[in-house]
């Protein structure tokens, strides 16, 4: 007798239909093979300068949470970004929903319980963050590796807002002080790679920068953000 298989295509498999980058060279995230990385060589150090004191927007965009950084001013440069400078654009989380293995980079095949990452867009070469997005010298992303540990401060001004923002779509502006730069780790060791945005539309347009020191976020964090999206879905 036939035995009836039925193979259901959801997620990433389906991306390549509606969205032809996702069969590219250069797909985002990948597992970091710690022992074929080459050494940095003589790359220039990475900078970065953040406002810190101006309104900010917490979103739900319907996965996770994102922060927007409403245009204004920032500057990332160096390491492998050449002499463009770029700017931070949003920035916006990536958590599991089992077993806390939510990263979407694996470093050696070992996933992390989250992954944050900082979007910037290359200012020097284009006008807008919709333009660089198609371009594949116009994004840079920070991703930072988020383990359970104790509690992150910085962090928590963004997840103390969560319950505000329980339904796709919406937002909330807050004005406290808050500085990007304190979401990342102390050593700034890092991983680089051309590669592409992790969902829809897979652009390969993003130089990744993964860190390689993970950053603690306490188990209250992690659920906290568990409790409001469960696989993009809210709970
Ligand atoms: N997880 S990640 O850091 O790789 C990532 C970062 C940004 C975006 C994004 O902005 N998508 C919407 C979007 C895409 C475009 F290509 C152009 C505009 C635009 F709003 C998607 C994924
Ligand atoms: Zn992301």
């Amino acid at each position: 007798y036939l035995v009836p298989v039925v193979i259901l295509i959801v997620g990433p498999a389906t991306w390549v239909e509606k969205f032809p980058e996702a069969r590219g060279t250069r797909q985002s995230p990948v597992d970091i093979v710690t022992s074929r990385a080459s050494s940095g060589g003589s790359a220039p150090p990475l900078v970065w300068r953040y406002s810190v004191n101006h309104p900010r927007s917490v979103v739900n965009p319907g996965y996770c949470w994102r922060v927007d950084e409403n245009g204004y001013d920032s500057e990332l440069r160096g390491g492998p970004l050449g002499s463009d400078v770029y700017k931070l654009q949003q920035w916006h989380c990536h958590w599991g929903s089992v077993n806390g293995e939510g990263s979407e980079h694996t470093v050696d095949g070992r996933a992390f319980s989250g992954e944050l990452h900082l979007v910037h867009w290359n200012t020097s070469k284009y006008n807008s963050f919709t333009e660089a997005a198609g371009q594949p010298d116009g994004l840079a992303v920070l991703g930072v590796l988020l383990m359970v540990g104790s509690k992150h401060d910085e962090l928590d001004k963004v997840v103390r807002l969560l319950p505000y923002i329980q339904h796709k779509g919406d937002k909330v502006t807050f004005s406290e002080p808050l500085n990007p730069a304190n979401l990342l780790p102390k050593r700034i060791a890092y991983w680089t790679y051309p590669g592409s945005l992790t969902t829809p539309p897979c652009t390969e347009s993003v130089t990744w920068i993964l860190f390689k020191e993970p950053v603690q976020v306490s188990a209250e964090q992690v659920r906290l953000n568990l409790c409001y999206y469960v696989n993009g879905k809210n709970v």
